[in-house]
This record gives structure tokens, sequence and C-alpha cells, in this order.
């Protein structure tokens, strides 16, 4: 850590202050203050879209003690051919602030091309280290998440409420329509999956294409009626579901299609509210690599990774539709399904990135519905 770093605090918005020091870039920063249980996966969180607008507190101490893998071109997230990705989750570091207890600049791994610090800095994204993360996780998990921001000694003020990202979805969205094709395969012989990108994690992407899918990714709110597929895919995504009503409106629509439907987090919220269900916000949500899932009928538990503040009410869901899986710390609901048609989502990451995939079997399934169905 550089020898006199800034002493910058932690604002909540219950009044509470934590004092460290500034890492990263020194920049003033507000937004939703969550914690993560995840022990490692820094590359992959501070990437994932769904964090947009989200001040991200990691719960375990040591960050950063592996660096961070920027090969090629050191400081920008290298891309493999298709401009997916490698190794991160997005094309940008997504989370407005990172808290840590301590922050490693001198990491040691064979794929490390640069320390965390230096990385946040390049990126004009703000830390903070020496803040007791583990009391502060247990004050968010007594208060709920709240806005807080990040101040740096010397730095320009912020409001609480500057943090507040009006429509991140719109934010983390593709631009436009773009179709990738699994290597190997002749051009129409692949099924085609429709990527419904909320701001898509890059691992779903190479999820469905080292299945042999053809996948054609569309904006939140693209029309798909003029979009052949055989199967229906909804990415993961930040913020409210019900910010979502465009995608809501052509779920909707889909089921009467009847092709099988698959969603991911924000997508198994959008899959719930279009069946007529309805979401709420969690006080402090699941966000870690250990979260338990217990798949109903079956009794079996599987250790998921999980980012998410809102989950659907239980109670709510209509006839026709189950839960699927129920989280075993605190009963929610982590997946749907319906009972009429090949439609089905979960709360947590198949995908893993970071984390287990042990349910990474939840994919083939979907592609094995889809291509029966084709
Ligand atoms: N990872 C996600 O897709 C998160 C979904 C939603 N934004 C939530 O916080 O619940």
């Amino acid at each position: 850590m550089k020898k006199h770093p800034l002493s910058a605090r932690l604002v909540l918005e219950d009044g509470s202050e934590y004092t460290g020091f500034s890492f990263g870039k020194a920049r003033s920063q507000a937004g939703e203050v969550v914690f993560t249980t995840g022990m490692t996966g820094y590359p992959q969180s501070l990437t994932d879209p769904s964090f947009r607008g989200q001040i991200l507190v990691a719960a375990y101490p040591l960050q950063g003690n592996y660096g961070v893998p920027l090969k090629p071109k050191a400081g920008e997230i290298p891309l493999d051919s298709r401009g997916i990705p490698l190794h991160f989750e997005s094309g940008r570091i997504q989370v407005s602030g990172f808290v840590v207890s301590e922050a490693c600049d001198e990491p040691s791994h064979f794929a490390s091309e640069m320390a965390l610090p230096e990385w946040l800095e390049k990126n004009n994204v703000p830390g903070i280290f020496g803040i007791d993360t583990r009391a502060l996780t247990q004050r968010i998990r007594e208060q709920g998440v709240m806005q807080g921001k990040i101040l740096i000694e010397g730095t320009r003020e912020v409001t609480l409420d500057s943090g507040i990202v009006p429509h991140p979805v719109e934010d983390v969205s593709c631009g436009g329509v773009s179709v990738y094709t699994p290597e190997g395969i002749k051009p129409g012989a692949a099924p085609r999956i429709a990527l419904v990108d909320c701001g898509a994690k890059a691992n779903i992407l190479r999820c469905l294409l080292a299945r042999k899918a053809e996948v054609i990714r569309v904006p939140w709110n693209h029309d798909l009626s003029g979009i052949e597929y055989d199967g229906l895919f909804l990415s993961n995504g930040p913020g409210d579901p019900k910010a979502c009503g465009k995608t809501i409106a052509t779920v909707r629509k889909a089921f009467s299609a009847g092709k099988p439907i698959f969603g991911i987090c924000l997508g198994n919220q959008i899959m719930a509210l279009a069946a007529g269900a309805d979401t709420y916000k969690l006080p402090y949500g699941h966000r870690g690599q250990n979260q338990p899932c217990i798949e109903a009928g079956t009794k079996r538990c599987y250790i998921t990774s999980q980012n998410h503040g809102y989950a659907v009410r239980e109670e709510t869901l209509p006839k026709g539709w189950e839960p699927w899986f129920i989280n075993a710390n605190d009963g929610t609901v982590e997946g749907i399904r319906s009972k009429r048609g090949p439609f089905s989502a979960v709360q947590f990451h198949p995908e893993g990135c970071p984390g287990p995939r042990d349910t990474e079997f939840l994919i083939d399934r979907f592609m094995e519905e889809v291509r029966g169905t084709r």
C-alpha cells in the first residue's frame, strides 16, 4: 500500500461512519452499500454488471492477494476473438466503490498482471481500506442495505443520493443485436438462443457457446417478434426488476410462443413478474459463493453463487407455477418453474463466476429442452 495513503471515511445513511484510508482512485463517490461473503472472486464480482450503482463491501478481510489477470494488454480487460471478455464478467469495473479491510498491493499469482489498487485507480473507481468489514457487515444485516458514500480527504464532497443510478439496466445492457456462432458448427445448424441482455455476465455467453448454441444477444427492451429463436434466455442484471417493464411484457408474450425459456437472477424475477407474481426487496440480499439452495421434490442441497437484493414472493406465484429451489438459510424462493410449459428460472448463478459451478448442469438441462423441442 502507498506509504502515506489519504484518510477516507465511509458514511452510511443511518449516520454511522467508518474511518479508513483511500486506495484505487482518490475520488468521493456514493452508492447503495451491499456486502458479499465471498472469500475470493473479486475480478469477476467487480465486473459483474448486476453491481451497477452499488458500493461493494467484502466481508472477508483480505482482498487482492492474487492480483488481477489483465493479459495481454495490461490495464484493459482482454477480449477473446468474439469480443467476449476473458477472465472478467464484462468490459469494465461496474461497482461504484470497494470497501475492504486489507487491499493487497503485492499480489502473488502466475496470472497476475496488476495489483488490485492499481486496477481500481486506472478505472477511476475509489476504494477504502482499513475498515472492519465484518462489523460493517453486521451493521448492514441489522439495518438493511443503505445508501452510503466513500469520502476521500481533500476531494469534492458528494451527497448520498448522487450515487443513485436511475435505470441501471439501461446503463449495462448491450447497445444493439449481435450474433455469436459456436466454433465448428455450420451456420443454421446450431440451436438459436435469444439472450435478453439486462446486463448479462460474460460467462452466460461462454456457457451457451460451449454447449454449441448460436446466441443472438439483444438489448433488454428489444422486441423479439422479428427474431427466430429456439430458446429464450433471460440474463442477470442490476436494480429493481419492476423497472424492466418492457422485458416483462416481452416474456409474457413469449410464454404463448411456447419455446423453452430459462432465466438467471434478474431473469428469474422478470419471469415471475411476467407470470403475474410479485417481487420485493430483501433486507440485505444474498451475495457470496456459499448460499445453500434446496431443490423442491428432491431435498438435494446445492451450494450456489449469488448476487441479488430482490426476491420472488412465494405466496404470489399464480396457479400453474411452483417454487423450484428454496434458500436453506432464510427460506426465500431461489427458483421457479411452470407446470404447464418449459419455463424455469433460478435466483442464483449456475454459471458461477465467481463461485461454484455445481449447478451448471441446469444450463445443460435447458439446452436439452431446447434441442428436444426444436
Ligand atoms: N444478479 C442479478 O441479476 C441481480 C438481480 C436484481 N438486480 C437483484 O438485486 O435482486
